[in-house]
Parts: C-alpha cells; structure tokens; sequence
C-alpha cells in the first residue's frame, strides 16, 4: 500500500492525521497558538524576480522559544529578518504580507523601524560588538532610545544588562576595556546584553552559536533558558541536537515553505511530513 493510499496526501506519512485539508507543502502542524505575541499571515520574501520564501502562516507565543529549522538556502534567516524588517535594508528585498505584533502589522507605512528593532532585538551568529569600551556597548542603544537620563541610571542599566546575560562576573572589573576583546563566546553574551538593554519582548537570534566551542554553546544554552521566562526567543540553528534542547516549538523549512511546525517533541519523534522525517532522520542534507 502507498502512502497516497494511506493518507490521502503524497507527503504525509501513514498513519497519521491530518489536521487540515492540505495542498501541496501547504504547513502542517500547529501554525496557531492562542494570545500569540507575533502572528504571520501569509508572509512571502523576494530578492528581485527570485522567491526566497512563501506563505508563511504562523503564530508564535509569548515566553516561548521556537526553533527554526533546515537545509542551507531554505529561508530560515530570510524568514527571521522578517520579524524586525531587516529585510528592509537589503536592496532588492521585497516582503508581502502580515505580521502581527500585539495586534499591529509591522508593515504598516505608519510604523517606525528604530523601536521595532529595539522592540525584536537580534543576535547574529558571528558576534559584532560595537568597537568600543565593554560599557558603552550596552549604553550605547539605551542613549539613543532615550532609556536612561544619567549616570547613575546608565551604571544601573549596564550592571543589570550584564547580569541578565551572565557576563557579569566575568568582565565587572574591565568595563572599560573593548568589547572586542572579549572571547567569542563572551562578545557573544555582550551582544545578547545589549539587546536586552534596550527592552525587548522578542529576541531574534540567527546561529547565536555557531562559531562558539562546546562550552561557550552550553553557556549561551542555558542563558536562553533563563530569557525564555521574560522575552520569546526565535532561534535558527543547524543543530538538531541544539534545536531538541532549547525549544519548545519548532518549524522545519524547506525550500522557501514552512512544511511543519509543532512541539518539539512531536516534531522530532513523531513528524508529520515525509519531508520534516527525511531531514531530521539525516536522509539529505
Ligand atoms: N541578500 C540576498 N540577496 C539575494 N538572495 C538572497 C539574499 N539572502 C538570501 N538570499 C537567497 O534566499 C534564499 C534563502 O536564503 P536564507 O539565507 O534565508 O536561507 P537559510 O535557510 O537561512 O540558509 P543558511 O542555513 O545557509 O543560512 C537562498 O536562495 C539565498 O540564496
């Protein structure tokens, strides 16, 4: 017996329900959760003539971590930079579409940039501390939006951003000295300060860990799992294995679709698309 046979649908696999009427690389799984904090409705990206990703429909909640997965060139981080418009800043890039944030779509013409990223902060995955004092990395973005009016609330902001990312202890006595001399496990706890710095609710962070040694990984891991409890976190990562600890969600791309999104258990012991299982059962690449 075939598995069309089975499931009425070429790619899902026997023996499990649908939950909806499904089209081709139509997402399967759970796309919606209730009071979401961001709410895509059809996102589509081109850079010029050429589709980078399509139809995405998807709610992600508040305090949750959600990993995106994938094979290199499906859209992940194109899908990631939707959610701050750093699309915006690409020549070429066209985004269409919805994203609700707290009810408001982040596309309308009315709606300000600088906010919304410090709103949905983000984390790349080679660290890119500002040259300059460990300090004024931190202070910097807090001046700007207008955080804190003197020293004494510059100082507390810096402390307190510190410790949230747990680089405290570990640079208290040489504020002074560059950001970049930092390790890079380190510049990377740095960058994650300052983007709490200015107050997010939603932290986006692109392979945190991918030019990071084991060590630094589990540092970083563990940080993600104490900013669950105030930001939510959308997370890339190649690591299945990373994906399977930190999330509690996760969508799996594929050629420009969301194919399937659901707990991470579910996605991971029990998928609902052939396609989702042939990638996490290492069938390509
Ligand atoms: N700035 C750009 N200009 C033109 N095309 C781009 C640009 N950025 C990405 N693309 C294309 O869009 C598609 C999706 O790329 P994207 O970087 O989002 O994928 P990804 O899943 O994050 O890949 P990787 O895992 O390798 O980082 C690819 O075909 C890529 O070549």
């Amino acid at each position: 017996m075939n598995q069309e046979q089975t499931t009425g649908h070429p790619h899902i696999r026997p023996g499990r329900s649908p939950l909806v009427e499904r089209t081709e690389r139509a997402t399967v799984g759970q796309t919606t959760v209730e009071d979401p904090r961001i709410s895509c409705k059809n996102v589509a990206v081109y850079y010029d003539a050429k589709k980078a990703i399509s139809n995405i429909n998807l709610d992600i909640g508040r305090n949750e971590v959600i990993a995106m997965i994938g094979p290199s060139g499906c859209g992940k981080s194109t899908f990631l930079r939707c959610l701050n418009r750093m699309n915006d800043t690409i020549e070429g890039c066209t985004v269409s579409g919805q994203i609700f944030m707290d009810g408001k779509n982040i596309y309308d013409s009315d709606v300000d940039v600088v906010p919304l990223r410090a709103q949905v902060g983000m984390v790349f995955q080679k660290p890119n501390p500002f040259p300059k004092s460990i300090y004024d990395n931190i202070a910097y973005g807090a001046r700007i939006h207008g955080l804190v009016q003197n020293r004494d609330e510059t100082d507390e902001l810096v402390v307190g951003s510190l410790k949230r990312a747990g680089l405290w202890g570990e640079v208290k006595d040489r504020l002074k000295m560059s950001g970049t001399s930092l390790s890079g496990g380190q510049q990377q706890r740095l960058c994650i300060a300052r983007a709490i710095a200015v107050n997010p609710e939603v932290i986006l962070m692109d392979e945190p860990c991918s030019s990071l040694d084991p060590i630094a990984t589990a540092i970083i891991e563990e940080l993600i799992d104490e900013l669950k409890q105030d930001y939510t976190i959308v997370i890339v990562t190649h690591s299945m294995q990373q994906a399977s600890r930190i999330s509690h969600r996760t969508a799996y791309f594929y050629q420009g679709d969301l194919v399937e999104v659901g707990s991470t258990d579910q996605v991971f012991l029990n998928p609902l698309h052939q396609l989702t299982e042939d990638y996490i059962t290492g069938r390509f690449e």
